[in-house]
């Protein structure tokens, strides 16, 4: 089994890059030895020859052989972009982590003090800092590496920041680990991915740097040389031997290149890879939308199975042969313990996995629309206007930055092509169902302004501007309190009897999924075990069914004892009693 490293190599961009790495990696450590002697070999007779066989970049005013003299510059031209890109980012990680881990005023104090550096001409700063340590090589390298300071300390500040407010770092300061502790634990390792990705195109800037300082005179001096210095020289005949120049010249294009197409490669494996064509490309665009009736299923799905690709190349099975369908206007519910497969279900149903998955199904159908398939123009407008998702955090759901009205009005607008004044109407009209108050004004007002009850109902009343003909609640209650579940679950009944929507809530609760719905689906380790009517909970047959009715606590329950415990192995056995259920 191939590694995800392997690959990644084995691409047309990852062949490129190791063959160009390897180059350069001769080059810097074996070029000096191999092409040395041959690089300061005086040769006053053919002193400024040009192109030739036995010197393919031509010869310089001593009559040195060009390319020889481009390979060795190699390891001084790579070690200072080497150096100055290290400056650069070790100076870049202190400044932005120790901003993002400062009080507020400190924090905003640094990031003006960067925001300021960075107003200046990048070029500028280098010259200026060239100034102060002299006009050397280890000069040179310093007065880079200080100029891409500020750069680095912005990246680096904006990425801890958005890791410094997360939970497990706010958790992590309540465990008593200092700033330093928590920098180096818990926000570095967060920010190195898209670190190394700035790196690599970072140092490809670099190396063009020192070839334009170099140039201009102010970095690698006599009787040093670096690619710069070449091209300086070959510059100036550069209309009689114009290979003096393009030699160095390419020597720096192509090793710009490979430093470029890493920072490409990592990003590339930052992104998870496709896990082969999981659907069927059809001609779709030719595809006719499918009349369906209002009597058959809203979905079907049989034998669906669903895999991911695993960290080692691999391929797992979390869904395994889940088969369902949902009426009309039928409310039904999959519960189960964490893990057992019921939001990726939900998900695979919804057409939402993404292209890590591998979505297999004898037949997966949404109101006669193939959910095996990539969907048509069409079928995807109808699907946005007939499908509703509400998730457990309503937070991340809603656009921070837009109105809650906005982001209402966009389903019509967008998928319905309704007039503006005609969806802000419907969007009143929607906010006032799931009996938010005021909803004119608060269609003007940001996700953040609304309580967590309401961002919720705020969701339903998104799924109210289409036309749906499914909403899929994936544990929509569980982040909120009793009293504003029962008005979370009493809108989504609302919804339901106003639109004639079928509904697929998800939650680890049996009692409130008994309570809502019509029909219950109990899952374990990917597979349904017991389907039956809500109504008929207590004549469960399933180990595993009875052992989470069981385990919900009521008025009569001993506190003095521990809850009762499932057994492991209860899933082994699914109960197919579908015909009895759904009578
Ligand atoms: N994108 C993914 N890549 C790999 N594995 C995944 C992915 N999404 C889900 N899984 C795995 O699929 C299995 C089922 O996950 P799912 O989210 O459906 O569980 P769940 O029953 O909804 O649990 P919970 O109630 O905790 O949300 C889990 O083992 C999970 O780790």
């Amino acid at each position: 089994m191939r590694t995800r490293l392997a690959r990644t190599l084995f691409t047309p961009q990852g062949i490129a890059v190791s063959i160009g790495v390897l180059a350069v990696l001769f080059a810097t450590v074996l070029g000096p030895i191999l092409f040395g002697d041959a690089a300061s070999a005086r040769d006053i007779a053919s002193r400024q020859q040009g192109a030739s066989l036995a010197h393919p970049f031509g010869t310089d005013e001593l009559g040195r052989d060009l390319l020889a003299r481009v390979i060795v510059a190699t390891r001084v031209s790579v070690l200072l972009t080497l150096g100055a890109t290290g400056i650069s980012v070790a100076g870049g990680v202190l400044v932005g982590v120790i901003a993002a881990v400062l009080p507020s005023l400190a924090r905003r104090a640094v990031n003006a003090f960067i925001d300021i550096l960075l107003s200046f001409p990048w070029l500028l700063l280098a010259l200026f800092f060239s100034v102060i340590w002299g006009t050397t090589a280890t000069g040179a390298m310093l007065a880079v590496g200080f100029a891409g300071i500020p750069v680095f300390g912005r990246l680096i500040s904006t990425l801890a920041s958005s890791v410094a407010g997360s939970d497990f770092v706010h958790a992590a300061r309540i465990l008593g680990s200092g700033p330093l502790r928590t920098a180096a634990r818990h926000v570095l390792p967060n920010i190195l991915p898209p670190l190394l990705v700035n790196m690599a195109v970072h140092a490809s800037v670099t190396l063009l740097s020192f070839a334009a300082l170099s140039f201009l005179g102010l970095g690698v001096q006599a009787p040093e040389y670096d690619w710069g210095r070449l091209l300086n020289e070959g510059s100036r005949r550069i209309y009689v031997d114009p290979m003096a120049a393009i030699g160095p010249g390419i020597a720096i294009v192509l090793t710009g290149v490979v430093f470029a197409l890493l920072g490409e490669l990592f990003s590339e494996r930052r992104r998870n890879a496709p896990l082969r064509a999981i659907r069927r490309r059809t001609r779709a665009e030719t595809r006719a939308i499918p009349v369906v009736s209002d009597t058959e299923p809203v979905v079907r799905a049989s034998d669906l199975r669903v895999s991911f690709r695993t960290e080692d190349g691999g391929i797992v099975e979390r869904v395994h042969g889940v088969s369902l369908s949902i009426d009309p206007g039928e409310i039904v519910g999959i519960v189960g313990e964490s893990g057992s497969g019921k939001s990726v279900t939900a998900m695979a149903i919804a057409g939402l996995l993404g292209p890590d998955s591998l979505v297999e199904s004898d037949d997966l159908h949404f109101r006669g629309i193939d959910m095996t398939v990539e969907p048509t123009a069409a079928e995807r407008r109808r699907l946005g206007l007939e499908q509703a998702m509400i998730f457990q955090d309503p937070l991340s759901s809603l656009n921070p930055s837009l109105s809650v009205g906005r982001q209402l009005r966009e389903v019509s607008e967008i998928h319905g092509r309704v007039p503006r004044a005609a969806a802000i109407r419907r969007a009143v009209d929607a906010l006032g169902l799931v009996r938010i108050p005021e909803p004119e004004r608060r269609l003007r007002q940001l996700p953040h302004e609304f309580s967590g009850g309401m961002r919720q109902r705020a969701m339903i009343a998104m799924g109210l501007m289409g036309s749906p003909r499914l909403i899929i609640a994936d544990e929509p209650t569980t982040a909120l309190d009793v009293t504003v579940q029962r008005q979370v679950l009493r809108a989504l009944r609302d919804a339901q009897r106003s639109t004639g929507a079928a509904i697929l809530l998800i939650s680890h609760d049996i009692a409130l999924v008994s309570g809502f719905c019509d029909r219950v689906i109990v899952m374990r380790d990917g597979r349904v075990v017991e389907e039956l009517a809500a109504d008929r909970l207590d004549q469960a047959r399933h180990p595993y069914t009875r052992g989470l009715i069981a385990c919900v606590p009521d008025m009569a329950t001993d506190r003095s004892t521990p809850l009762p415990v499932i057994p492991a192995d209860t899933a082994a056995v699914a109960v197919a009693d579908t015909p009895e259920v759904r009578a």
